[in-house]
């Protein structure tokens, strides 16, 4: 083997495993890990423009925690798409689709749409994205979303970040937001809390356990949040828009 290929390897390996801390890759595994995902995603035209495997970060948190805001950021920053559940699931609504008017019901009583239909949206808009790099914004949001998430896309994230806020926080900023969503009222918030405690806290600690989630505290200004979100992306990135 050549010194630039010993060197390369050994400094491709250190940085998997700075973001993948609980990796068990070596050998071959590691190089065609390696491949797929770091050397392919830095080509930038032709058959190779498209990782084989895009770069997935779910991103969790309870109702207001701050994931869209946060989500913004990252992408005008890092470049990824942004892909809220949420958002695609109201623009269903809006299109008059034929689950229209069970989605819409689904999130005025706070509970969580079927999964089939919820993955299919997030399928179809990485399947037609030109990028590579997504963060998805309230998803997983249950066992069953993640389920069949793995099923359906046939991946699983890359890295899950989790911002943790407390309940007054999260129900103040949700009554102020102001956006006319049918769901920031008191009592679908209620709702939409024990939702999130039942249902999408055992997803944090699925992802905990397989030593993928990011932490953040959510209290701070939008800036301040950003600034401790900012080294796990810039990680992945030479120079913040590859
Ligand atoms: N760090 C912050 N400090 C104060 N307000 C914030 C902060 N981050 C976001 N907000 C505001 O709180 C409200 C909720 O934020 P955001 O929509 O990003 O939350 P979310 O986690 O996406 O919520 P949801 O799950 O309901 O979609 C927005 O009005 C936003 O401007
Ligand atoms: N995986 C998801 C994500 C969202 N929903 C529904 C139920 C949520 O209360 C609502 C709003 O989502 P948000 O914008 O707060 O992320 O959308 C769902 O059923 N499944
Ligand atoms: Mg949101």
């Amino acid at each position: 083997m050549r010194w630039s290929s010993i060197f390369l390897s050994s400094l491709s390996r250190s940085f998997h495993r700075r973001l993948h801390p609980q990796s068990t890759l070596n050998g071959f595994e590691f190089a065609q890990h390696f491949f797929t995902t770091e050397i392919l995603s830095s080509a930038k035209e032709g058959v190779l423009s498209k990782r084989m495997s895009p770069f997935i970060a779910f991103v969790l948190g309870g109702p207001g925690s701050g994931k869209g805001t946060q989500c913004t950021k990252i992408a005008d920053a890092f470049g990824f798409t942004h892909l809220s559940a949420g958002d695609l699931l109201r623009k269903e609504i809006l299109s008059n689709g034929e689950n229209g008017a069970m989605i819409l019901d689904t999130i005025k009583e706070g509970k969580i749409v079927p999964s089939e239909i919820t993955v299919n949206l997030i399928r179809r808009a990485i399947e037609t994205s030109e990028n590579h790099k997504f963060l998805i914004d309230g998803f997983p949001r249950s066992d069953e979303n993640r389920i069949a998430f793995e099923r359906i896309v046939g991946a699983e994230p890359d890295i899950v970040l989790f911002f943790d806020c407390p309940e007054e926080e999260m129900v103040k900023r949700v009554l102020s937001r102001n956006q006319g969503r049918i769901d920031d009222n008191i009592e679908t918030v209620k709702k939409r809390l024990k939702v999130f405690h039942t249902l999408n806290l055992p997803i944090v600690n699925y992802y905990s356990g397989k030593g993928k989630v990011h932490k953040i505290n959510a209290v701070g200004t939008v800036d301040e949040i950003f600034e401790k979100v900012r080294p796990l992306f810039a990680a992945f990135s030479n120079n913040g828009k590859d």
